[in-house]
């Protein structure tokens, strides 16, 4: 039997014409994603973009309709328990139990990973110091700040250090300072533990700040992939990110055109 290790993907995600229709309606549309190994991805889009349904059939929330995809090599198909093994999710909403203090809400996330029980107490006490959370550890989640539930979420999600982390709209509602704070999380665990990330939101100045890579999604297509210098690149000199998304808004505005239109179209009027 060969017992050779299995050769590490180049790409933590790998999507091949991945699509989901509710009834008629496609929101994925035949999406060829891929995300690098530690990479921090941002996918954008305008709402009803899709972002949430291709994150949860990437999470195997949501079977797609056709279509496929490899999470840390594993097929999203056929290797689902694999695939939940191999990464933590952080729901758009609040997940954490209020009722609960911090400690008891990351032992509840210790067993439901089947993390060894004579590891939880160290993994927990490492996550609890890695997110700023050892002092209010034996407080009740329902006394957090919104910045300290995120940690908490993200500290519960990763406790059983998935390779890939996935969240949905990580900062949304909070105040500059418990974004900063998040955000510094995320960057530690990359630095740390080399984790994947994918992350949706809508803020242009989370992309500058956090993400190597960002994709863009309109109507359920991946209309632009790349860094956020290249997608900027590709508008103009002087254009920003917000720039790049009413490049991609303004296709609703003008059925006749398509996103490359509008890119070429601009590019032309700023170097013309
Ligand atoms: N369970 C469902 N049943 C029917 N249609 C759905 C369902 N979930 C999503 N949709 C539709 O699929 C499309 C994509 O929705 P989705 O929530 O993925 O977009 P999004 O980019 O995450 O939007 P937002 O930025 O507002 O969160 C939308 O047209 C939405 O109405």
């Amino acid at each position: 039997m060969d017992t050779s290790p299995l050769p590490k993907p180049n790409f933590l995600i790998e999507t091949k014409r991945l699509s989901k229709s509710f009834g008629d309606r496609p929101a994925v549309d035949q999406v060829d994603l891929r995300v690098g190994a530690g990479e921090i991805f941002g996918l954008i889009g305008p709402n009803g973009a899709g972002k949430s349904t291709l994150i949860k059939m990437l999470t195997t929330l949501l079977p797609p309709t056709s279509g496929d995809a490899f999470i840390a090599g594993f097929d999203l198909r056929r290797q689902s328990r694999d695939v939940r093994a191999a990464i933590g999710y952080v729901p758009q909403l609040v997940s954490a139990d209020g009722a609960l203090t911090g400690y008891e809400n990351l032992l509840l996330s210790a067993r439901l990973y089947l993390i060894p029980r004579s590891e939880r107490a160290a993994r927990i006490k490492e996550a609890l110091e890695m997110t700023g959370l050892t002092e209010a550890a034996d407080r009740l989640a329902q006394h957090y700040s919104g910045g300290m539930l995120r940690r908490l979420e993200i500290a519960q999600s990763t406790l059983h250090r998935p390779r890939l982390l996935v969240m949905d709209e990580p900062t949304v509602g909070l105040d500059p300072v418990a974004r900063d704070m998040v955000w510094d999380h995320v960057r530690d665990l990359r630095a740390r533990l080399g984790t994947t990330i994918l992350l949706t939101t809508h803020v242009m100045q989370e992309v500058d700040a956090l993400c190597d890579k960002v994709g863009i999604l309109h109507r359920g297509k991946l209309v632009e992939s790349g860094t956020p210098a290249e997608l900027k690149a590709s508008i103009g000199p002087k254009a920003t990110l917000d720039d790049v998304f009413a490049a991609v808004a303004g296709k609703e505005a003008d059925a006749s055109g398509d996103y490359r239109d509008i890119r070429q179209t601009r590019r032309s009027a700023v170097s013309g």
